[in-house]
């Protein structure tokens, strides 16, 4: 049952991550083994027995936490999403504020629900703590046109290592957090290969930094993205990275080989 699911969820992300309908993945089989009311399912938006709440919360929203710098880069990058044309008219700009959910699967229409169903209490890990600025505060913004990806990080005190100091493992976490939304975005699901990150220059923890990314290249179903961190101003390079995600069909992400 999960399989059909996941080729029905994969097949959609694969097609840009949107526009699915539960009803449509949830067929009368389906049904059957979940032995719930769904026999008469319809659109979620109309769905009056389903016990659960349909509208993922947007964690790269602004909150109290985040420094006057974080805000001022935010609006910055959400200013760059609007553009006007010669007329003085407004229209959408090339770039995208991109919503982050606790749950990847949430970005398809419809994952919300089915995110209650399988494994059910796992999070994303960015967003697994839940004290605001305590740990990974961010908001990424994508160019599909220039196929770049920039996220706004401010890092939050649960994460140091060296005394003072962001932990690695967390600049690396957010490197493949950033670059790996944008391969996402670019080719649907993927899984990192490899990650080769080079660290420069240590980060003080509370430091607001900017994770740019680029897409170098694609090979049939491999797609390499290049990463740099720097400071707020771009002045001092901290750690640059060079990733590799593999194009993969998500069945075998939901228990089947399909
Ligand atoms: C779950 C749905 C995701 C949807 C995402 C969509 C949108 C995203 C939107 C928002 C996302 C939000 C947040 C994103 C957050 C985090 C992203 C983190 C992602 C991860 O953190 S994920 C965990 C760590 N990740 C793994 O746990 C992978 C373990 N691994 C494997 O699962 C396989 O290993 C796999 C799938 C990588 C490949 O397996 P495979 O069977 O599909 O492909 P195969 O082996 O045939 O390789 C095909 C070609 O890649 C070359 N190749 C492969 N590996 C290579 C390597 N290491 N170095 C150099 N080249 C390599 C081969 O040489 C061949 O090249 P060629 O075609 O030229 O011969």
């Amino acid at each position: 049952m999960l399989g059909h699911i996941a080729r029905r969820l994969g097949h959609q992300m694969s097609n840009g991550l949107k526009g699915m309908n539960l009803p449509h993945v949830l067929t009368k089989e389906t049904h059957r083994h979940l032995q719930s009311p769904f026999d008469t399912i319809c659109p979620v938006s109309m769905m009056s027995l389903w016990p659960f709440s349909g509208k993922p919360q947007d964690f790269s929203q602004p909150n109290s936490s985040w420094s006057p710098e974080m805000v001022r880069l935010y609006e910055h990058y959400n200013a760059l999403c609007d553009a006007e044309n010669e007329n003085g008219e407004k229209k959408r700009g090339p770039w995208r504020k991109l919503p982050s959910y606790d749950r990847t699967i949430k970005y398809a229409t419809g994952g919300v629900h089915l995110s209650k169903l399988v494994q059910a209490k796992a999070r994303l890990f960015t967003r697994c703590i839940e004290e605001e600025g305590a740990a990974f505060e961010y908001v990424a913004f994508l160019n599909k046109v220039e196929k770049t990806c920039v996220c706004v990080f401010q890092a939050g005190h649960l994460l140091e290592g060296a005394p003072g100091h962001l932990h690695g493992g967390a600049i690396a976490t957010m490197i493949d957090t950033v670059t790996g939304t944008l391969a996402g975005y670019l080719s649907g699901p993927v899984m990192t290969a490899y990650l080769n990150t080079n660290y420069r220059s240590p980060v003080p923890l509370g430091s607001v930094l900017l994770i740019h990314c680029a897409l170098d290249r694609i090979e049939g179903k491999k797609i390499f993205v290049n990463c740099k961190v720097t400071s707020s101003d771009e002045s001092k390079l901290h750690t640059e990275a060079a990733a590799l995600f593999v194009s993969i069909n998500i069945g075998p992400l939901f228990g089947t080989q399909s």
